[in-house]
């Protein structure tokens, strides 16, 4: 192996360098392969005594050859003049070398002159062609810029005219900017005279009919880079028309860098900033709003800081699809392990809501009591929120006719969500609210028209009820004519004035997968507010009170529903006994496949909750394994765990405080709410006064 290893070298190293004789010449080796080539060919023809009219005729084709191969690809002029006379002289030399002797000095040096000639003139020709190719590209290039400015000039030129005629006003136009999705552009202007853009903004219409765009386009002024600047955005194709589909990108948000709601008409994603402002979605029926609530939904699901508690008094239907698959057990993660529901609590009654919202109250009031260190070492009156301490969002469906209704107790829930939006901003509790109109009952509210500047008016065609001026205050020229599409309307923030957008069309499939793809990224309440909120939150799932989620589900495929009381019935099968019951054969399979999983991953349904629930069971059908954990931190899970093991004796909340110390930083305050809490459950019951008042588990108490 060796051996011919060696050998393959030697011959490599015998045969001199390897030449590539497929490339090109450059200038240097050019002339050396035809001064090389002469004087061979000389030498030869000389002892051989070859005519040399041979070498002319040669030389002359050679000439012809290489002027047609560069003419073929378009070679300078020069550059076919050098390299044909580079052949003719390299033959005249052969010739004359042939008859007077080639190893004269007279021909050795000669020889040597016509070599540095033909490189020269060669590298003066590469070059030259260089410069012409580089020449040529950049002329294409003026040339295409020569044209998009032309159609730039052309268009500043009529709009400067346009708005001329129209308005009055004298304008200056600093840049015309083509969308990149071909969907209109953005002119930049400077009006003449001190006008300000709102101006040229009322007369949207006019504008917009004079330069005949399509219908559902614009022409809209908003203010420029200061106050003598104004934008003029003209879309010239109508996008509202089309579906957008929410993306299939389901990558973690915050509410801090914003939460995209739609696209606006030159398909940049709208945002909404809602860690300060509250935000109101104006709809009439089938205007889209409750595909709208659910793409807010997912945007607050998709959030790391984020919780969301929702109140929909219709029949909780904007939350459920968020809910009912992962209690339901009909989702699992790719590790099999249970899904967290897309909501963090779910309201659809009256009393459920009255719970929500005081929990909502406390947790302000508690945050701003407990969190005065960390505002003070941050500097700030805004409640950091983070993963750690997320923002809470109430989103009440038809909220804002609860804010508007007359009705007894319907104003006793206004005053606490208005309560809410009142005192909670700087403790990260906001609210979004929904109405099915714009009209001066909602808007008439200080409170809304102060603190929810986020605003979604859609529209879906329908004039009734849609005062766009009250909705959108200072915003001239808009025109509910403009989006008669469903999911179209117009949204505006205090960061991007109020104009035209299309909401994401979210589909049920798409809320699944969020609810799976987010299911571990949704935060934990933190400790202060948790226990602010106390077991009205804590027990939120509990079997009680979500029964009502179970009694309104409806199924098309349950087989039972359909042999007995038809397509659509009730599906109470969740509701049956344990045992299935008189339950379909299909019924039974479906049991014992759901028990396959329980036992499986670990999903049966939580023995705690099971044991404090008075409705029905944990046999009622809601997978609750998901949530195991979150009503009790690990900490939490420890402290209970020092209870149980103090037995009868019990133990006090300083030794329990003492003994998380180390692992959770636990104080005792954090304790003595927990141990307040349990005692309210029936967890735990004090023994005691004062000094020696002790805690006991109450299966110690209980004696069993
Ligand atoms: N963003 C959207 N893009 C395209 N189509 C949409 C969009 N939003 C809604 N739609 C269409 O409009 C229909 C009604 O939507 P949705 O149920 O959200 O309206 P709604 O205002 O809540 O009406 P209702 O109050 O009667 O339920 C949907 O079935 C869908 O076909």
């Amino acid at each position: 192996m060796s051996t011919t290893t060696a050998t393959a070298k030697k011959q490599q190293v015998s045969s001199g360098p390897v030449l590539d004789w497929a490339a090109g010449h450059g200038p240097v080796t050019g002339a050396l392969s035809a001064t090389t080539g002469a004087f061979a060919l000389a030498t030869t023809g000389a002892a051989t005594a070859m005519p040399p009219g041979w070498v002319l005729a040669a030389g002359a084709a050679g000439a012809i050859g290489h002027t047609v191969a560069g003419l073929r690809i378009r070679n300078a002029g020069r550059t076919l003049a050098t390299r044909a006379a580079s052949w003719l002289v390299g033959a005249g030399w052969t010739t004359w070398a042939m008859t007077t002797g080639p190893l004269t000095w007279a021909a050795l040096g000669s020889l040597a002159t016509i070599g540095i000639g033909i490189g020269a003139a060669a590298r003066s020709s590469a070059l030259y062609e260089e410069a012409r190719e580089e020449e040529a590209i950049a002329a294409e290039l003026r040339q295409v810029a020569a044209e998009l400015s032309a159609e730039r000039r052309a268009i500043a030129e009529a709009w400067v005219e346009r708005i001329q005629r129209i308005c009055s006003i004298t304008v200056r136009v600093l840049a015309v900017e083509m969308w990149p999705t071909g969907t209109g552009y953005s002119l930049d202007l400077e009006p003449q005279g001190g006008i300000t853009h709102d101006r040229i903004a009322g007369h949207s219409v006019a504008l917009s009919a004079d330069a005949k765009l399509p219908h559902g386009c614009t022409a809209t002024a908003s203010p420029g880079i200061h106050q003598g600047r104004t934008i003029l955005d003209v879309t010239t194709v109508n996008v509202l028309k089309e579906d957008c589909p929410y993306p299939s990108e389901y990558g973690p948000l915050s509410v801090l860098t914003g939460l995209p709601w739609g696209v606006r008409t030159n398909g940049e994603v709208v945002c909404a900033y809602l860690r300060e402002q509250c935000a109101l979605v104006v709809g009439p029926t089938g205007s889209g709003k409750t595909n709208m609530v659910h793409t807010i939904l997912a945007g607050f699901a998709r959030a790391e800081d984020v919780l969301t508690w929702v109140i929909d008094l219709n029949a909780g239907s904007a939350g459920l699809p968020w809910v009912l698959p992962a209690l339901n057990g009909e989702i699992v993660r790719e590790d099999g392990k249970a899904v967290r529901p897309g909501v963090d609590w779910l309201a659809g009654t009256y009393d459920e809501a009255v719970l929500m919202l005081d929990a909502a109250v406390k947790v302000a009031k508690q945050r701003k009591m407990a969190y005065q260190d960390l505002l003070s070492k941050a500097n700030t009156d805004l409640l950091p929120i983070s993963p750690q301490i997320p923002q809470i969002e109430l989103v009440i469906d038809e909220g804002a006719e609860i804010l508007a209704s007359s009705d007894r107790e319907l104003r006793k829930l206004a005053e606490k969500i208005l309560e809410v939006i009142r005192i909670a901003r700087a403790m990260g509790v906001r609210t979004v609210l929904t109405a099915l109109g714009a009209t001066g009952s909602v808007l008439g509210n200080l409170m809304i028209r102060r603190e929810a500047k986020v605003r979604v008016a859609l529209t879906g065609g329908e004039t009734e009820g849609m005062d766009l001026g009250k909705m959108f205050p200072g915003r001239r020229g808009l025109r509910v004519e403009q989006a008669p599409y469903k999911g179209a309307g117009f949204m505006g923030t205090p960061e991007s004035p109020a104009a035209l957008f299309k909401a994401w069309r979210i589909l049920p499939n798409q809320i699944r997968e969020i609810t799976v793809a987010t299911s571990d990224r949704h935060p934990r309440l933190d400790d202060v507010s948790a226990r602010a909120a106390g077991p009205a939150y804590t027990r939120r799932w509990d079997a009680d009170r979500t029964a009502w989620m179970l009694d309104l589900t409806l199924t098309d495929n349950d087989p039972t529903a359909d042999s007995t009381a038809g397509a659509g019935g009730l599906n109470l099968s969740a509701l049956r006994g344990p045992d299935g019951g008189q339950g379909s054969p299909e019924d039974e399979m479906l049991r014992r496949f759901r028990a396959e999983i329980d036992a499986q991953f670990g999903t049966a349904p939580d023995p705690q909750t099971a044991d404090h629930g008075d409705g029905p069971g944990p046999s009622a059908g809601l997978n609750l394994s998901a949530l195991r954990g979150e009503q009790d931190s690990p900490a939490q899970q420890a402290a209970l765990a020092a209870l149980l093991a103090a037995g009868p004796a019990g133990t006090g909340a300083s030794a329990i405080a003492r003994a998380l110390a180390d692992a959770y930083g636990t104080t005792r305050q954090t304790v003595v709410g927990w141990l307040r809490t349990w005692m309210q459950d029936g967890i735990c019951v004090r023994v005691g006064e004062g000094t020696k008042a002790r805690y006991v588990h109450r299966s110690h108490a209980s004696g069993d």
